[in-house]
Formats: C-alpha cells, sequence, structure tokens
C-alpha cells in the first residue's frame, strides 16, 4: 500500500485586478499553507532582463534568466520579501511596466517551461494556493480546487487606480484601463498557456463582491471538499 497523500492545492487564476493577490494572501493565511505567487517569476524574469540589458525579444537570454533567477521569498512580520540577486525588489517588481513586460515574456513558452518546476517545487504540505494565470490549467491541473476569478475591466481599473493613489502615485483610470485591455489580449490570446478557466474550475465574478465574500465562498468550497 502506498502511504503517498498528495499535497491539497488550491488555484486561483484571471486576470489582473481581479483579487487574485489580496484572496490568496488571505487563504494562506486562514489555511496556513504555503503561497506561490508565480505572476512575480515573470515579473523577475522581466525585471532581470532589464538589469542585464536583455531585450524582450531575446529569447535564448531570457530562458538562460529565467532558469537562473537568483531569487529569494522573504517572509517578515506576515508581508514577503522579494530579493533578486541580493537586491530587495519587492516594491520595484510590482510596478505597472513591470507587469506589462512579465505579460510579454510570459507570452513565450521556453520561458514558461523553464519555470515550470520551479513553481511545482512549491507545493509542500501542508497545502499550497497558487496564484496566476495557469494554476489550474497547467501547472497544478490535478489541484483539489481551482478558481477562476474574474472582474469586469472597468472595475479592475478603478481598483488598480485606487491602489496606486493610496500609494501616493500619480495614476489616471483611463490610461490604466487601455493598459489592462492590452494585457488581458495578449494573456489570453498567447499560444501556450493562455488565461482560461480550467474546465473543473469554478468561475467567481468579484465585480460586485466585496473580498470577504469572495474569501468566504472559496474557504466554504475548500470545506466542501474535504481540503481544510
Ligand atoms: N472584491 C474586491 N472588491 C474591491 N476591491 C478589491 C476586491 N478584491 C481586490 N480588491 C482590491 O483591488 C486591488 C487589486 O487586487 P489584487 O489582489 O492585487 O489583484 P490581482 O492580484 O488579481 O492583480 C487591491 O487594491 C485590492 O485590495
Ligand atoms: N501564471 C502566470 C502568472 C503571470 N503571468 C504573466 C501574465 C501577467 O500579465 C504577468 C504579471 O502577472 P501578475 O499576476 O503578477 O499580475 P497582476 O497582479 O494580476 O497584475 O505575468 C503568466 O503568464 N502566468
Amino acid at each position: 500500500m502506498s502511504h503517498y497523500k498528495p499535497v491539497p492545492v488550491i488555484t486561483v487564476d484571471g486576470p489582473s485586478g481581479s483579487g487574485k493577490g489580496t484572496i490568496c494572501r488571505l487563504l494562506a493565511e486562514n489555511l496556513n499553507w504555503r503561497l506561490l505567487d508565480s505572476g512575480a517569476l515573470y515579473r523577475l524574469t522581466a525585471l532581470a532582463a532589464s538589469h542585464h540589458g536583455v531585450a524582450l525579444e531575446d529569447e535564448t537570454a531570457l530562458v538562460t534568466l529565467a532558469a537562473h533567477l537568483d531569487v529569494q521569498f522573504v517572509s517578515r512580520d506576515g508581508d514577503v520579501q522579494v530579493i533578486l540577486e541580493g537586491e530587495d525588489v519587492t516594491k520595484v517588481i510590482r510596478k505597472e511596466n513591470v507587469g506589462n513586460d512579465a505579460s510579454v515574456v510570459a507570452s513565450i513558452g521556453s520561458v514558461r517551461a523553464a519555470l515550470l518546476e520551479r513553481q511545482r517545487a512549491f507545493a509542500e504540505a501542508p497545502g499550497l494556493i497558487a496564484d496566476g494565470r495557469d494554476m489550474g490549467t497547467v501547472v497544478f491541473p490535478e489541484a483539489g480546487l481551482k478558481i477562476y476569478l474574474d472582474a469586469s475591466v472597468e472595475e479592475r481599473a478603478q481598483r488598480r487606480y485606487n491602489q496606486l493613489i493610496n500609494k501616493g502615485l500619480s495614476a489616471s483610470v483611463e490610461s490604466i484601463l487601455v493598459d489592462l485591455q492590452a494585457r488581458d489580449a495578449r494573456d489570453m490570446n498567447r499560444l501556450v498557456a493562455p488565461l482560461k478557466p480550467a474546465e473543473d474550475a469554478i468561475i467567481l465574478d468579484s465585480t460586485q463582491m466585496t473580498i470577504e465574500a469572495v474569501l468566504d465562498a472559496v474557504l466554504e468550497e475548500a470545506r466542501h471538499r474535504g481540503l481544510r
């Protein structure tokens, strides 16, 4: 008899600004599970490219950077500090231009392949919350619960705008909306691992839901499936 017990995984995929990061952080805290922010790996690859003067069209060099990313995720007071090649890049990887570059880098299949095993290695007991675009479709196809979190593009633009203003940065809803539409189109229409709900995903539209309501809905489903 095998004693192998798979690590439970909950995947949360969806477009930018749908609330994945927020919900995943709360889920991980609530369940005391690990957290994979897969978008951070694409953001880090894009940032490493810019630090090393690598063009976003240079597939060979991008694959090398992705395969050898020297990154540490350091937990401190409930927050995660991201260290790239010894430098604290926690804030800079969240910039909108880095997100847009990440989306370009992420459209290259060989870059995605270079990051695949690194992502799967996050699945450790007692469980994993995986945040991204292809967590349920490609990286963790056997996950016990798959959520596809959505919201209207107008609502997502407004959320990003509020987030930037709260950080004391200047922003315009109109330009955020245009960027989000371009990013959605790139992420959904790429050939490799495009953003789409897994066939067995539960689709949650958070446009009119509070963060608490989304969290409760996911926790309830996890309980229902015996994942917690
Ligand atoms: N259901 C919600 N209602 C209102 N604001 C939300 C909701 N979910 C997330 N937010 C806010 O929207 C912003 C973007 O959320 P985030 O979790 O970063 O999205 P994503 O990771 O999908 O890009 C954050 O400022 C967050 O607090
Ligand atoms: N699993 C993933 C995660 C992110 N990406 C790409 C596509 C996204 O536009 C960028 C940035 O993702 P990230 O989740 O950090 O961005 P948002 O917080 O949703 O704005 O990376 C991906 O292709 N696959």
